[in-house]
């Protein structure tokens, strides 16, 4: 009997390479996030996890190796090309219009998502949908309350909460976003951590972070980056236990961690 293909992993990077100049700074980096998992990669500053989210999202093309998204290669290709294939990412640096409500921020994600520009004709079918769309993602971020509000005037958590409503506004089957909890105090990120595994429920999710206790509140499993290689992917008990983890990054930060809460 044929075995039956295995479901692809939703995002697999093979043997990935990245050099600027004569610096190699991604030195052959291998992973396989499942579908649905929430994946955090960690590990020291410089250790290449923003060039890492750099290379999958398409703002780099790799040197060598590959990134697989369901699959399909999708290394070298334009950022709203690996967009429409489905995945989306947030940034540290807000892609937010400071002068359009919350409601408007969302309607005009959905509507690029529908290619809205390009279908004139399909004009009042898109603008129902979109509307309707974008009344659904701002319940899912809590931000119902706030329809009319500039994004200038909300609270900064606020506005992180609609960067991640305009994340998934097209529908991505896999997100990465960057410190999604960066400069929250303690109150504001355990909410969302707990709005972030609202919104990714389904999805896949990868995210760069610092912050361990938002790494092991959120990560299915964790992958440890330190310079330019992948050198743990397991879950956060594994990875807290391993040695190797341990000697590379994890004993100083918790270390440090410790230090600052004594
Ligand atoms: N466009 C670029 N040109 C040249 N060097 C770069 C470029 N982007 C990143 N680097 C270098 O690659 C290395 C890894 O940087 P990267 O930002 O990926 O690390 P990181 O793990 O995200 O660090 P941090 O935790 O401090 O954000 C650094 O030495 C950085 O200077």
């Amino acid at each position: 009997m044929t075995q039956p293909p295995a479901t692809p992993a939703a995002l697999e990077l093979r043997a990935l390479r990245k050099s600027f100049g004569k610096t190699e700074i991604i030195r052959g980096a291998d992973l396989a996030v499942h579908a649905g998992e929430r994946v955090a990669i960690i590990g020291p500053n410089g250790a290449g996890k923003s060039t890492l989210f750099n290379l999958i999202s398409g703002r780099f093309a790799p040197t060598s190796g590959q990134v697989l998204l369901h699959g399909t290669r999708i290394d070298g290709r334009a950022p709203f090309e690996i967009n429409r294939l489905g995945l989306s990412r947030s940034f540290q640096i807000t892609n937010i219009f400071p002068r359009l409500s919350v409601f408007e921020n969302l309607r005009a994600s959905v509507l690029w998502s529908l290619g809205y520009g390009y279908a004139f004709w399909r004009r009042l079918a898109s603008l129902r949908d979109a509307n309707e769309r974008a009344a659904q993602l701002m319940a899912m971020i809590h931000l119902a309350p706030k329809r009319d509000e500039l994004a200038m005037n909300l609270t900064y958590a606020e506005q992180r909460a609609l960067e991640i409503g305009i994340t998934i506004a097209g529908g991505a089957s896999v997100i990465l976003l960057d410190e999604p909890t960066a400069g929250m105090s303690t109150t504001e990120t355990a909410r969302f951590i707990r709005l972030i595994r609202e919104v990714t429920e389904g999805r896949t999710l990868l995210t760069v972070e610092h912050d361990m206790g938002v790494v092991f509140g959120l990560a299915d499993r964790i992958a440890v980056v330190v310079y330019g290689e992948v050198i743990a992917f397991d879950t956060p008990e594994a990875v807290r236990a391993n040695p190797r983890v341990q000697e590379a990054y994890l004993g100083s930060v918790i270390a440090a961690q410790q230090a600052g809460e004594g």
